[in-house]
């Protein structure tokens, strides 16, 4: 791949945005210690909105504490921890956590607590209070407990990365990439080896549909999509491909698939693996080994293409010519990171983007797929923006609302993380319960996308409901977050949206997509992530220009 010219900029805006978040979040903490979450939402003026300013805090909280009682988490609604003991490990709940979700909280509430052995969580089911939540977040705020992640890195000598990071650690880090691809005007230099990408993407459904013996089915298409979007994030991470849309994938590439995949399928055990007690580990030693041993696979992938582009940098400039290129050798040659600072970003957005994406795309393709009248009409946008031929960049996604609200409908209804967590920093009031800190927040969001009172007709598959009708109407809803938001919301965003938008824009230009005649009504199940229960197959016929 030929390197490109590329300066990445850095933004004092994006700077300042943080520390006005800090201040806000300062205030508002100090704020709740001393009032219930309803004097929060409901000012003077009975707006949502942030009442400091209006009434002073302490006399505020007097006139509340009467009206108001703060409840204690004794008093939350919630399974019992037997219950929950047979839904999970008897039931396999786990891979239902989704389907969980929806009935407890129409049982419980907004907000209930679980337990799991000697973890207590709270989940946050109601769109307002996960609001409440993450706009009150601190500086560094905390996702969950990440010990196993931490002791693999301290076992092997390296680093954290922005995944696993906490604290200091962590704000360093952000704040370099955050100034790097945080916007979409960032990730948009990076849209013509995305489209090189796309465009093997098209030839591989070509391939893989002549292999069929109707000359249109694609078998699985989440293994086609997995492959392009790890090539996608190689030739942004990396600058460099990968071969995994060739017919024959180079060994490396095999290997660092199957060390993924074994981090995905031991999943489950993982998890234990971080709450496994280190003494049982000699009795049990198995998940604690795949664990490590799929780490290995992960790290050594990036270190050697972290260290390749490395090379090439210093023969470049022993030559004493110039150093052009793009994210890492941006990191490279700044070094604002250190050496393993770098892989283990690498290392983690790569494991971060991949199954992400291929699984957006496999519901988008399926919603479609399903959906004719909505492929039609925003096979007319496209075709309507862009003619039949022209390939999509960047700068044409604005114009094309319609696939931006196929992506956001699609990861409303298959939001790929159906919850995300919060350890809570400070005590908090939610919904009336007093939280004390170091509590473990569950945030609900399958549950709150798939809510009527959030999204009426939310069954429906309906990517208009995202089209602002006019320069003032926002349509940005906490009930759908697939990224999370604030400060530790995805920092990929922009860069799994443009690797989306293009591949879609361009699938649809291209090929009617049908369902297969063997395929049934996919339902989904939570792997981890939110994922196919079953494989998807389609069919893609080509569009008569
Ligand atoms: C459809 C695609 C994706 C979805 C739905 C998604 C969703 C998420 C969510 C929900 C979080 C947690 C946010 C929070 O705690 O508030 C997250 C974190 C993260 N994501 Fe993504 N992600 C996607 C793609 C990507 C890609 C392509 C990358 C890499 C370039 C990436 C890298 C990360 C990283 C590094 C974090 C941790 C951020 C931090 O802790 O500061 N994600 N993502």
């Amino acid at each position: 791949m030929a390197l490109k010219n590329k300066i990445l900029h850095l933004s004092c805006r994006s700077v300042l945005g943080e520390v006005l978040n800090k201040r806000f979040a300062s205030n508002s903490r100090a704020l709740l210690k001393s009032a219930t979450s309803e004097s929060l939402r409901i000012c003077a003026t009975g707006q949502e909105t942030f009442p400091g300013d209006l009434i002073p805090p302490g006399a505020r909280a007097e006139v509340v504490a009467k009206e108001t009682r703060i409840k204690s988490l004794k008093e939350m609604p919630g399974p019992s921890a037997v219950s929950n003991l047979i839904e999970f490990f008897y039931r396999d709940g786990f891979s239902r956590i989704h389907e969980i979700q929806m009935e407890h909280s129409q049982k419980y509430g907004k907000i209930f607590k679980s337990r799991f052995g000697p973890q207590l969580v709270v989940s946050i089911a109601g769109r307002d209070l996960v609001a409440e939540v993450l706009r009150t977040e601190g500086v560094a705020p905390q996702r969950g407990n990440m010990e196993s992640w931490k002791e693999y890195r301290d076992l092997r000598g390296r680093s954290t990365g922005l995944i696993s990071a906490e604290g200091e650690d962590w704000l360093k880090m952000r704040s370099i990439l955050r100034q790097l691809i945080m916007r979409p005007k960032d990730v948009a230099q990076f849209s013509d080896d995305v489209n090189a990408v796309v465009e093997d993407l098209v030839k591989r459904v070509d391939t893989l549909r002549s292999q069929q013996s109707d000359g249109l089915t694609v078998l699985n298409i989440n293994d086609l999509f997995f492959k392009y979007a790890m090539e996608g994030m190689a030739a942004i991470l990396y600058e460099d491909r990968l071969g995994c849309l060739e017919n024959e994938i180079p060994q490396k590439s095999q290997d660092y698939i199957a060390a993924l995949h074994l981090m995905f399928s031991s999943f489950k055990m993982t998890m234990y693996a971080g709450a496994i007690p280190k003494w049982l580990r000699t009795v049990i030693p198995r998940p604690w080994e795949e664990f490590c041993s799929s780490w290995d696979g992960l790290f050594s992938f990036s270190q050697i293409h972290v260290d390749k582009r490395l090379g090439e940098i210093q023969d470049l400039v022993s030559r004493g010519e110039t150093v052009k290129g793009g994210l890492l050798t941006h990191m490279l040659v700044t070094r604002e990171m250190n050496l393993e600072e770098i892989y283990a970003n690498m290392t983690e957005m790569l494991l971060a983007g991949v199954d992400t994406t291929s699984f957006t795309l496999s519901w988008a393709c399926y919603l479609l797929a399903r959906h004719p009248e909505v492929q039609q009409e925003i096979y007319e946008e496209v075709t309507r923006t862009l003619g039949h031929g022209t390939i999509p960049t960047a700068d044409d996604v604005p114009r094309l609302p319609l696939i931006r609200g196929l992506v956001k409908e699609t990861l409303r209804m298959f939001p790929v993380l159906p919850g995300n967590g919060r350890v809570t920093q400070d005590d908090l009031v939610v919904g009336g319960y007093f939280i004390p800190k170091g509590t473990q927040l569950a945030l609900c969001h399958y549950s709150t996308s798939m809510d009527e009172e959030n999204f009426p007709g939310a069954d429906d598959f309906r990517p208009d409901r995202w089209i602002r009708k006019d320069a003032t109407d926002r349509v940005d809803n906490f009930g759908s977050i697939p990224f999370g938001y604030g400060i530790r919301s995805c920092i990929g965003r922009r860069i799994a949206e443009l690797e989306m938008h293009l591949a879609l824009t361009q699938l649809i230009q291209r090929f009617q997509i049908g369902l297969c005649p063997i395929t049934e009504e996919i339902k989904a199940k939570t792997h981890g992530l939110l994922c196919p229960a079953a494989p998807i197959n389609l069919q893609f016929a080509d569009r008569q220009p």
